[in-house]
């Protein structure tokens, strides 16, 4: 046993498979990214909303809030719902107006204003009230299709549970 035995012992024949088999892999891993790609599960971002100008201002009222009905008879119960609209903006108005919302909107020149108001905290600019079995839900649900109308997603209850928590909690 010398040095002269040793010899550097390189397999290259299995050297080529592995570099073949790590070509082949990463071949699969980028077709099945450009698959999922395509198919659209990339979109992982929000998407910002796009204000069509047909749609506008539907909702907005003068004080932000919509009475539908009173209760009647003692333990009437009301429903609460809220509404929230997205900037109105005419396409000269989103930088100011908008921006004074704390709102984030950006016209461009074919009447298309982008608005991003993700992570904004801001009071509802109308509010659902009425009774129990009212119908209050079915109104909800027919506002939200409105592209510009955002609302929460069920009943707050903040007038009746949390009104001790203040309106920080509610915003
Ligand atoms: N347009 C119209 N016409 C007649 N009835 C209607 C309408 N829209 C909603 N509804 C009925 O209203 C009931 C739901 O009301 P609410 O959304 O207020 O329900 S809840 O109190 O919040 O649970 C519910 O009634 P029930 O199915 O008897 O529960 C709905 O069917």
């Amino acid at each position: 046993m010398g040095w002269g035995n040793w010899r550097p012992r390189f397999n290259f024949g299995q050297l080529k498979v592995q570099s073949k088999v790590s070509v082949f892999l990463t071949m699969i891993l980028i077709v099945t990214y450009l698959f999922y790609c395509l198919t659209g599960y990339c979109e992982s971002l929000p998407r910002p909303l796009y204000d069509q100008q047909s749609l506008r201002g539907k909702v907005h009222t003068d004080d932000g809030t919509v009475h539908l009905s009173q209760p009647h008879g003692p333990g009437a119960h009301w429903n609460v719902s809220v509404l929230r609209e997205l900037p109105l903006s005419s396409g000269h108005e989103s930088e100011t107006a908008a921006g004074s919302r704390g709102q984030t909107a950006v016209s461009s020149s074919d009447n298309i204003t982008v608005s991003n108001n993700f992570g904004t905290k801001e009071f509802p600019q109308a509010i659902i009230i009425g009774v129990k079995k009212g119908g209050t839900r079915a109104l909800l649900e027919f506002l939200r299709i409105h592209p510009d109308v955002r609302a929460v997603g069920a009943e707050p209850h903040f007038f009746d549970r949390f009104y001790d928590k203040g309106l920080e909690w509610y915003r």
